[in-house]
């Protein structure tokens, strides 16, 4: 059994290496994009016999095979709802934290240094680092999973500058910048941190760690690892930890899964076992999908690498100001004074939204199931109606939700879904190309991370065309109700 360096001359470059040296994206790495599913090693282990030697259980009918998403597990015949497909022993999930070993504690208590110098928000980034441990270590219990990982990953940390410029919505260029300049400083830290440390206390054997590996080992987490329950707390809840789970790591993602994964508290001990149970009938020749969660195409691209075309929970943000709504309601013919100098009744209730005030959360969204961001709903309604007492006696929820009838009446409704639908147009015009442009690039074809940036603005704009057509169907019945009364 081999151990992988962690830090090898020509792992990945890109957007964090461009930071660096400014330098566009190497060949390699455009290879690396384009081929996923080659792995870290060229003929790996086969995963389900490993799991079945270290006593877990893999369904007769399951294979891993070639998918349209590097690869997946797949079923090669019928299995019946309920089945236990993959059951994991309680020693092979990879957690952060490890069984004492008086060998090896000077180099986790190092690696818990390191872990403790990383943003909670960046978790992934704490697991990689064991992750980037176990492949340093020389027969190593998690070789066979190591050397099946993806040798190179899709998330945009690693594009070359122009796709994530190309990218064009602003949120998730921040949150690509944000991680490409932490990995950055974080090489310095641990380079600071490990020198002169002797190599039995070394958390990754002596070898050299940089941006690039550190990089491989966060994705490798964000795009693989489940949170799942720890250990219960003392308040009776459980505390929430990621694992890596080999082989259940190869099930590929579905809003409308066929399968599930199940915890099981061992009766004999506080130890955890972690199954996929199948949740529909499988018929064979499928492939077995889990839901990675509800999430939008931002957390998709950051986390994942891929985009979700139509993806029901994709979202836009937009920051609730004032300048904003003035420039989207005099768009929408429906201008108020209200909205530079709100009545105070108006500013309480901005306050109750957290819209306004010490505290103010001024981020709203549109798309998603809610189609409008609740908070701005309200908002709008309130500030574009004079009927304080109205206002006064509904309640805040009444106010915010788009499901029931319009709360305050349908001249009111129309206007404020009209400056919704103004707001829409606003935030079409920060991208800076066309739908058109978008999918004539990806009919040429380019290279895999730019196609991914192109899909990802492209399904940011269908979809608030989709919530402006919504909003217009909604609008449109409005005043047919209107005209019948
Ligand atoms: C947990 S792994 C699944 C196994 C992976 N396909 C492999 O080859 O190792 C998650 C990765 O699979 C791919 N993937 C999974 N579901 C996908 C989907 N619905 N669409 C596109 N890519 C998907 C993405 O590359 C993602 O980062």
């Amino acid at each position: 059994m081999a151990a992988s360096a962690v830090a090898p001359k020509t792992l990945l470059s890109g957007t964090v290496l461009d930071m660096v040296a400014s330098s566009a994206s190497s060949l390699t790495h455009r290879r690396a994009l384009a081929c996923s599913a080659s792995r870290l090693v060229p003929r790996p282990p086969d995963l389900a016999r490993w799991v079945r030697t270290e006593g877990g259980f893999v369904h007769p009918k399951l294979r891993i095979a070639d998918s349209s998403y590097g690869l997946g597990v797949v079923s090669a015949d019928d299995i019946p709802p309920g089945s236990d497909l993959i059951v994991l022993p309680t020693h092979l999930p990879l957690q952060f934290h490890r069984p004492p070993d008086p060998r090896r504690d000077g180099a986790h208590s190092l690696l818990a240094h390191l872990a403790s110098k990383v943003p909670e928000e960046l978790w992934a980034m704490r697991l990689g680092l064991r992750l980037l441990q176990e492949r340093a270590t020389v027969g190593s219990l998690w070789w066979p999973y190591i050397s099946n990982l993806p040798e190179a990953f899709t998330v945009p940390i690693f594009f070359p500058g122009g796709d994530v410029k190309s990218l064009q919505y602003a949120p998730l260029l921040h949150q690509v910048n944000k991680r490409c300049r932490f990995l950055l400083e974080f090489e310095k830290e641990v380079k600071n941190i490990l020198d002169d440390v002797a190599s039995k206390d070394h958390p990754f054997g002596g070898q050299d760690v940089n941006a690039s590996s550190l990089g491989w080992a966060m994705s490798a987490v964000s795009s693989r690892a489940f949170r799942l329950h720890g250990e219960i707390l003392s308040d009776g809840k459980h505390s929430e930890v990621p694992m890596l789970l080999p082989l259940i790591d190869m099930c590929n993602h579905s809003f409308n899964p066929n399968a599930r994964i199940v915890q099981q508290q061992d009766t004999s001990s506080r130890n955890m076992s972690v199954k996929v149970v199948a949740e529909t009938h499988i018929n064979g020749d499928t492939p077995v999908t889990l839901n990675y969660g509800c999430l939008s195409n931002d957390l998709f691209l950051l986390d994942y690498g891929f985009v979700i075309p139509s993806n029901p929970y994709d979202q836009v943000e937009l920051k609730y100001d004032e300048t904003l709504l003035d420039a989207a309601s005099t768009a929408a013919g429906v201008s108020s004074p209200s909205f530079s100098s709100p009545a105070k009744w108006q500013q309480e209730i901005l306050s109750q939204l957290n819209l306004q005030g010490d505290g103010a959360l001024p981020k709203v969204t549109l798309g998603g199931p809610e189609l409008v961001d609740g908070r701005l709903l309200a908002a709008l309604r309130a500030l574009l109606t004079t009927e304080s007492e109205k206002v006064k006696i509904l309640d805040l929820s009444a106010l915010k939700s788009l499901g029931g009838e319009a709360p305050l009446g349908s001249s009111v409704e129309a206007a404020a879904l009209r400056t919704i639908i103004a707001l829409c147009v606003i935030a079409l015009e920060h991208f800076s190309t066309k739908i058109m442009e978008d999918e004539s690039v990806l009919k040429v074809g380019a290279s895999y991370s730019t196609e991914l940036a192109v899909q990802f603005r492209m399904q940011k704009k269908l979809m608030i065309i989709d919530v402006m057509r919504k909003l217009t169907q909604r609008v449109k019945m409005l005043s047919k109700e209107k005209s019948a009364a």
